[in-house]
């Protein structure tokens, strides 16, 4: 496989709306502004409909946004006609959606699979592309390579789905919920083959997770909540995003402890923000965000 070098992704201002059946409009992002630098690794987190499967599907031009725009190095895929985000998604940028099947022709082979995912790809552009069986060693499925996808378990069958994803060499992977249901043993698996993929190839990897320990290990972590991007984590160290208006949102497990409505002091210096608790009477901020 060669190295496809990872690619940046950028958000600026992006807004989507949901028109639902009975006419309502359900805002699922409202004003994300988000940079992901070439070969990065980002676990997007969040309580359920914040947003995370939808800022994915945009990223990976499945759908447009509503509003703002969406960089894909410096090209807009948020203003790209259909032909050309058509062939984005059939060469640079690759999307797993949630559950294994939904990536994955059920009725046939793991070995015909590859080939169907590679399809809108011109056999001229796919020289130095890894055969089927590379790609099957690659995620341990070697000796499954004729067996029938709707015969294989849920871990072998999300490996497959990887190998899927990247054999058109793409420099973006975007991966929605990849481990969930499966083992640990499974869930370990499938995370070693996401980190392996950035480490040999420079892929850019950005995983939606609601499993800490998935999250954990990623280098950088984007906590969405409401629509926006409210917290993020980054080497073991957390941040809080500062938004539109003003708003600072808390990371969710300070929330017992400083629940909304609580009334904070806050002294500003140039490069320093503190907040602390009036009742703290001590003097010594409870919390600290610089
Ligand atoms: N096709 C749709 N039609 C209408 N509303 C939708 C649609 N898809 C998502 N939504 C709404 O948009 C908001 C964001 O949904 P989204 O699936 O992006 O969140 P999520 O954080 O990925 O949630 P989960 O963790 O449950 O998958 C939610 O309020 C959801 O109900």
């Amino acid at each position: 496989m060669r190295d496809a070098g990872g690619i940046g992704l950028r958000c600026a201002g992006v807004v989507h709306l949901y028109r639902t059946f009975e006419g309502h409009d359900v805002v699922a992002l409202q004003g994300v502004d988000l940079e992901i630098q070439p070969g990065e690794r980002v676990a997007f987190l969040g309580p359920s409909g914040s947003g995370k499967s939808t800022l994915l599907a945009l990223l990976g031009g499945i759908q447009r946004p509503s509003a703002g725009r969406i960089y894909l190095g410096d090209d807009d895929i948020s203003r790209m006609s259909e032909r050309h985000l058509a062939r984005l998604r059939a060469r640079r940028v690759a999307t797993m959606l949630q559950g294994a099947t939904r990536n994955l022709l059920p009725y046939t082979t793991a070995r015909r699979n590859i080939g169907f995912s590679r399809i809108g790809v011109p056999s001229a552009e796919l020289d130095d592309a890894p055969t089927a069986m590379e790609l099957l060693e690659r995620v341990g499925l070697a000796d499954q390579a004729d067996q029938v996808v709707s015969t294989m378990s849920g871990g072998q069958r999300q490996r497959l789905a990887l190998a899927c994803a990247v054999a058109t060499q793409p420099q973006v992977l975007l991966a929605d919920e990849p481990t969930s249901q499966l083992s640990h043993l499974d869930r370990d698996a499938v995370v070693r083959l996401l980190h392996d993929l950035n480490r040999d190839f420079g892929t850019t990897i950005v995983v939606v997770t609601h499993q800490p320990e998935v999250a954990a290990t990623f280098p950088r972590t984007v906590t969405m909540k409401g629509g926006r991007v409210g917290s993020e984590g980054r080497d073991g160290a957390e941040y809080a995003v500062i938004g539109a208006e003003g708003v600072l949102h808390l990371p969710s497990h300070l929330t017992p402890q400083w629940p909304p409505g609580t009334l904070v002091r806050i002294e500003a210096g140039p490069r320093r923000i503190v907040i602390s608790h009036p009742a703290d009477d001590t003097g010594i901020p409870q919390e600290d965000v610089r």
